[in-house]
């Protein structure tokens, strides 16, 4: 024990499914110094994940002490339900939706073996898959929601929160049902969202797209994320987000009565509405959220001048929340975008241009 409540995760972990997620984990795991064994469906990707460093095949000798399943949604409930039969491990899942895989597997499997499993689902990812997509730096800072049943062993849910601590996530513990409901709110009506924007794009004239700022990527990245994951995702948690899509029909409806009437008060009560959505969003580490503005800055497209950029910024003391590149194939140099606290941003501008960096303002 490494305190009163937390268990030690001292390894072996076994990762079933080593794609994006699975990966990510199977790479924390490893670079922590664990035995990390490996269990995939496809060669391909367990080849992958070994050449990057995050395990080994698994034998039918490993004795893991937390198996971590991060199999599409569909497998889920299958792959908890191989993994606790076939060992004594605890057993937690990565998978987006937390109460229908919760119900297959308790039809399935004793209660002293349920006891052992407790699901989890990291809010981090991206819309690529795949090993190659993974990072042991996924879950840095991120919410990770812990959703134990009502008989789950508490030191199992301990196992799997220690796991979250290692991986730098904060682990948020939450009933299924109610995670359900939050994640189609925070999740799975923002990706509805934009799919329905993105899909007006893909027969647009060229010459509209070739407008295109950094707006409309914002609110379309994860409108690339694969179908199939998603068709999984929203089958799996239809009921809420179908209550969901329902208020934004009804919202819709009223924009577009807005619109057509001209009226400003009520398409302003709309835009604030929004507004006020935004600012609810936690900051980072789940703080209040923090203003911040975006310095402009051409980077020269030569090797190392990026890294020179971020180290300038890291010289004059000021911490970069997030950063784009926009690079034009077509022209020397690569807008970079950095995103800093407000208060920061003259200063960030006066002293990189003190040092010859050409800033837009
Ligand atoms: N993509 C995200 O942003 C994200 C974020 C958080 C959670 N999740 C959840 O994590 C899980 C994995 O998603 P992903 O994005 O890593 O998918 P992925 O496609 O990158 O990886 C899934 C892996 O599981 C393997 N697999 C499929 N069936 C299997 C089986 N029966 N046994 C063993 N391996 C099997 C696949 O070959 C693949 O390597 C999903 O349940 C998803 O809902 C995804
Ligand atoms: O950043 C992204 O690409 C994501 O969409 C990740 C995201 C999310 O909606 O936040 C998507 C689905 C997962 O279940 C968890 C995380």
């Amino acid at each position: 024990m490494t305190d009163d409540s937390l268990p030690a995760l001292v390894g072996p972990v076994e990762v079933v499914g080593a794609g994006l997620i699975g990966t990510s984990v199977a790479l924390v795991c490893s670079r922590l110094g664990l035995e990390v064994v490996l269990r995939d469906t496809s060669e391909e990707n367990l080849r992958t994940a070994h050449g990057l460093g995050a395990g080994r095949a698994v034998t039918s000798s490993d004795r893991p002490q937390l198996v971590v399943v991060a199999v599409p949604p569909a497998r889920i409930a299958d792959a908890i339900v191989g993994a606790l039969t076939r060992s004594g491990a605890v057993v937690t899942d990565v998978g987006s939706v937390k109460a229908a895989p919760l119900e297959a597997v308790a039809a399935r499997v004793g209660a002293a073996d349920l006891a052992r499993y407790v699901g989890s689902h990291p809010m981090a990812g991206s819309e690529r898959s795949g090993p190659l997509a993974a990072s042991a730096a996924l879950f840095d800072g991120r919410p990770w929601a812990v959703t134990p049943h009502a008989g789950a062993d508490p030191r199992a849910v301990g196992l799997v929160e220690a796991l979250v601590l290692e991986c730098g996530a904060a682990p948020v513990r939450m009933a299924p049902d109610e995670h359900d409901r939050a994640v189609a709110r925070i999740s799975h009506l923002p990706h509805l969202a934009a799919v329905l924007v993105a899909g007006r794009l893909a027969s647009a004239p060229a010459e509209h797209l070739a407008l295109s700022g950094q707006g409309v990527r914002d609110v379309t990245r994860v409108a690339a994320s694969d179908p199939a994951l998603w068709h999984q995702i929203l089958e799996a948690n239809s009921e809420a987000v179908l209550d969901l899509l329902a208020e934004v029909r009804a919202d819709l409806d009223a924009l577009m009565r807005a619109v057509a009437a001209d009226s400003a008060p009520d398409l302003v009560e709309i835009l604030a509405r929004g507004n006020a959505g935004t600012a609810a969003i936690p900051g980072k580490h789940g703080g209040p959220a923090r203003p911040t503005r975006s310095v402009f800055v051409s980077v020269p497209d030569h090797p190392g001048e990026l890294a020179r950029l971020f180290g300038d910024a890291g010289e004059i003391g000021v911490n970069i929340e997030d950063v784009h590149i926009d690079h034009d194939p077509g022209r020397p140099v690569g807008l970079t975008e950095l995103v800093v606290e407000r208060g920061s941003a003259d200063r960030l501008l006066a002293a990189l241009e003190s040092r010859g960096w050409t800033t837009h303002r």
